[in-house]
């Protein structure tokens, strides 16, 4: 089961320094291991009662919108979004209150956004592989202050569970009080031999599922609202279908994420053009022969675009046009199994992804249901393919409150 293609340590390395070998690193015995011990975290009882949580997290970004139209023409999404999402893994998975959405500048999502962009650079930028030319460059120096605010923030967020577990001691009345959320999960995991996750290894799942868990969806949902802007005609009828389960709701529930098939559509097709994870990396474990007799030997280091499988023109007709009947039931069924992969696919697909396909609902079929979005014609975004897709010049749209 664990003889999947280790990733590329060239690649994924340079993550190393700030989410640690987490999941998202790991490889061999220990990933499985890992991968193992926190799918528990992802059950559907798990998730069931982070609707609520989403939904209210939404809510409160929207108020803030509410209250900023008067104030500015446009809103960049991305930087509202990702606090947001932000604020619901946090809730979400390790039962935090961070009140992020209050401030405008958070430290930890900055963090997160320098770090990225120098990950990036420092993978495109071959004298900083290097690890002494990049520490000693201003670029290292701001990676390492990014990597220090990202640390603290998970250290207060893990210091404060251990002190309430200490506190509480026993785990019924942990379970009473609340769902087990994920940090409890990682907490209480022991492998075969009784053994604890270590101080490290903890820090690395949090880590990562502290950025896994924001970043992508912040993208995934920006990018859709984009669309949603951009597309007016689909952005009708998916308000239609919202307002037909929710009536006078202003909260989505577990029940409502399967009767939205319309604008489950335009998610997939806002995914489609828009993939959060724009690529993956692999190490070839043993040599590949394609259809064509060109092979590749063992060890090779293979960059697969996400994005450019997407724009397949065999498989996508007209792969630059947003049509989300692609993705009705007639029209996916020949369709093969891996044309579409937002999430990856295999044992070391997402393993979030039933969440993140919970809170893209949740998110945009209550801004929909609140508000007309429109796109900012003068300043359209201008893709950037880092860790997840971003925009240059942020994504930036006209809202309007609706009745
Ligand atoms: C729209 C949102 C998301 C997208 C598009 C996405 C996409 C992906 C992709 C493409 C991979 C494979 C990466 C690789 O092979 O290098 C991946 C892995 C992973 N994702 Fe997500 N993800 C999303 C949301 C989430 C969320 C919400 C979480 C956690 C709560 C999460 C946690 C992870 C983890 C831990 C892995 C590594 C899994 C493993 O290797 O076993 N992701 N994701």
């Amino acid at each position: 089961m664990h003889c999947v293609d280790p990733k590329s340590s060239l690649s994924y390395g340079f993550l190393v320094p700030w989410i640690g070998k987490g999941l998202l690193i790991l490889s061999g015995p220990k990933w499985f291991q890992h991968r193992r011990m926190l799918t528990p975290g992802f059950h559907y009882d798990v998730l069931k009662p982070y609707v609520k949580i989403i939904s209210k997290c939404t809510t409160d970004m929207l108020d803030k919108w509410e209250k900023n139209i008067t104030k500015q023409k446009t809103l960049e999404l991305f930087q509202h979004v990702s606090l947001m999402t932000l604020d619901s893994i946090m809730k979400c998975a390790f039962s935090f209150e961070s009140n992020c959405q209050k401030d405008s500048d958070n430290a930890y999502t900055n963090a997160v956004f320098d770090l990225s962009y120098l990950a990036n650079l420092r993978l495109r930028h071959f004298p900083y592989h290097n690890d002494t030319l990049f520490y000693i460059s201003p670029h290292g120096y701001r990676f390492r202050k990014a990597c220090r605010i990202s640390h603290d923030h998970t250290d207060k967020v893990i210091q404060q569970r251990k002190k309430s577990m200490k506190q509480e001691n026993e785990l019924e009345k942990i379970k009473q009080k609340r769902h087990l959320d994920f940090l409890d999960i990682l907490l209480l995991a022991r492998d075969e031999n009784g053994q604890g996750l270590s101080d490290e290894d903890l820090r690395a799942e949090v880590d990562t599922f502290m950025f896994e868990g924001h970043d992508t969806t912040a993208s995934a949902i920006s990018w859709i609202l984009y669309c949603m802007a951009k597309y007016p005609e689909h952005q009708q009828k998916c308000r239609k279908e919202i307002r037909e389960i929710l009536g006078d709701r202003q909260i989505m529930e577990w029940e409502d994420l399967s009767k939205i098939p319309y604008t489950t559509m335009c998610i997939k097709e806002g995914m489609r053009m828009y993939p959060p994870v724009p690529g993956v990396a692999r190490s070839l474990r043993s040599p590949i022969t394609f259809f064509d007799g060109r092979s590749v030997p063992a060890g090779t280091l293979i960059g697969l675009s996400i994005f450019g499988i997407h724009k397949n023109a065999n498989v996508w007709e007209n792969p630059e046009v947003y049509d989300p009947l692609r993705f009705s039931p007639e029209n996916s069924a020949n369709r093969h199994s891996h044309a579409f992969l937002p999430f990856a696919a295999g044992p070391r697909n997402c393993i979030g992804q039933n969440f993140a396909m919970n809170e893209i609902k949740v998110s945009v079929a209550l801004t929909l249901n609140r508000f007309q979005l429109s796109p900012d014609l003068a300043n359209p975004p201008k893709k950037i393919p880092q860790l997840v897709l971003k925009s240059l010049n942020g994504i930036n749209i006209h809202i309007a409150k609706l009745k």
